[in-house]
């Protein structure tokens, strides 16, 4: 049995890999200022405002260089001045070690001309960088675009998750080594969906043939998605669904490259959001949800708008559709579990009302929510319900 690896890292506000990377000292990547530049070469300038401006060298006087950029002209040292490619393609280059220069300016240039043509994606060797659209692109995601990618050469196709997950599953057959994929970047940088769409590739080239009503292991591990989400992702400045725990998931294929198991671990969670959250930032989705579960004679549909209205997951790329899946399943069995875990969802009530409100209002929400609360727990199926546990020990 051979493994496929995707370990997330939690994003941070600091320099944390991915888009991070590209800028000098994250990794180390010094860049020396050539010395061939002479008056007339055309270069990249360092500029408070614009990150980097272009522009033609007019006077070169010892360490000073005058250049001319197209707003304004600007003296500086030659230690910031870096050479611009006057060939650069206009559409960019798909691998940017094709790069006349691979320097910060050069290739924060090409991602920019990548991603004004919608072309998220760009390689560097067997690198993928990606950038977020912050919108969506379902044309880069549909079903036969999986079709494309199976078996093609890396590189033959343009820069894409499913490559890079292709590459991985390839490899694992032909080597017979188990293979992991890291993702990583800065919070809101777009880890969480970039790993979705490896999972949804490797489930697609894995995945069992269907047994009438059972569950395949890859559409479990599909849709533990949302249900993780609830427990360890929250609203952030940054972003509306931020992952605040790091997250290894481990898919195990049999001998014919069928998958056979999963195991998914999570580490890392901001365990300090569940007592303290500033404005505007929101604490775990869970609360939120379990505040909106229904009451007696609730339809379905009342019910997950809204928790999808609740939960902020209108701009999440495919958790509102997940949710939409599984809602109708949660939704029965929140009605059919009403009487479990009294104690536990006290201090979860607790909890709830202790965020925002005063004591006699923490009260009040506690007699209220306790019922819901209940059948919130239910939902998740979460056995030893870990997370409640956790912040039990914190509040107890
Ligand atoms: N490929 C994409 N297509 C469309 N939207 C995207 C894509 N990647 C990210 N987004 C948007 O950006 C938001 C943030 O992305 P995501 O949650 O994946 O970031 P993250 O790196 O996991 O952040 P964090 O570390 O805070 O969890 C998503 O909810 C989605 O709205």
């Amino acid at each position: 049995m051979h493994l496929v690896q995707l370990i997330e890292r939690p994003g941070s506000e600091e320099c944390g890999g991915g888009v991070s990377w590209l800028t000098r000292g994250c990794m180390g990547w010094d860049m020396v200022a050539p010395s061939n530049i002479v008056v007339g070469s055309v270069v990249w300038v360092e500029d408070p405002e614009a990150a980097w401006l272009d522009g033609e060298v007019k006077q070169i006087n010892g360490e000073e260089l005058t250049i001319k950029c197209t707003e304004k002209t600007v003296v500086a040292k030659a230690s910031n001045v870096y050479p611009k490619d006057p060939e650069f393609p206009s559409s960019g280059v798909e691998d940017m070690t094709k790069l006349a220069y691979l320097h910060e300016p050069g290739v924060l240039q090409n991602l920019k001309c990548r991603f004004d043509m919608n072309e998220i994606y760009t390689y560097t060797a067997n690198i993928l960088i990606a950038v977020n659209p912050f919108q969506r692109l379902p044309h880069l995601y549909a079903n036969n675009m999986m079709e494309k990618y199976k078996g093609a050469a890396f590189g033959e196709l343009s820069p894409h998750p499913f490559a890079i997950a292709d590459s991985a599953y390839r490899q694992m057959i032909k080597e017979r080594i188990s293979q992991a994929i890291l993702v990583s970047g800065e919070s809101g940088a777009g880890k969480t969906e970039s790993t979705k769409m490896l999972m949804q590739y490797l489930a697609f080239m894995g995945g069992q043939e269907k047994i009438s009503g059972k569950r395949s292991v890859e559409q479990k591990v599909l849709e533990s998605n949302p249900v993780l989400e609830a427990f360890g992702n929250a609203k952030t400045v940054r972003n509306n669904n931020s992952s605040r725990f790091g997250k290894f998931v481990e898919i195990q294929f049999n001998e014919k490259g069928r998958i056979s198991g999963a195991a998914i671990r999570t580490y890392l969670l901001e365990r300090s959001r569940v007592c303290q959250v500033s404005d505007p930032e929101r604490n775990y989705h869970c609360f939120y949800m379990l505040c909106a579960a229904p009451s007696e004679g609730d339809e379905p549909k009342s019910f997950m708008d809204r928790v999808t209205k609740e939960v902020n997951w209108e701009d999440n790329v495919d958790a509102s559709v997940m949710w939409n899946k599984i809602g109708i399943c949660v939704y029965k069995r929140l009605r059919k579990n009403l009487a479990e875990s009294k104690g536990m969802a006290q201090h979860v009530g607790v909890h709830h009302g202790g965020m925002r409100r005063e004591a006699k209002e923490a009260e009040r929400v506690v007699r209220e929510t306790r019922v819901r609360v209940v059948r919130g727990i239910s939902i998740c199926e979460i056995p030893d319900l870990h997370c409640f546990a956790l912040w039990y020990t914190m509040l107890g």
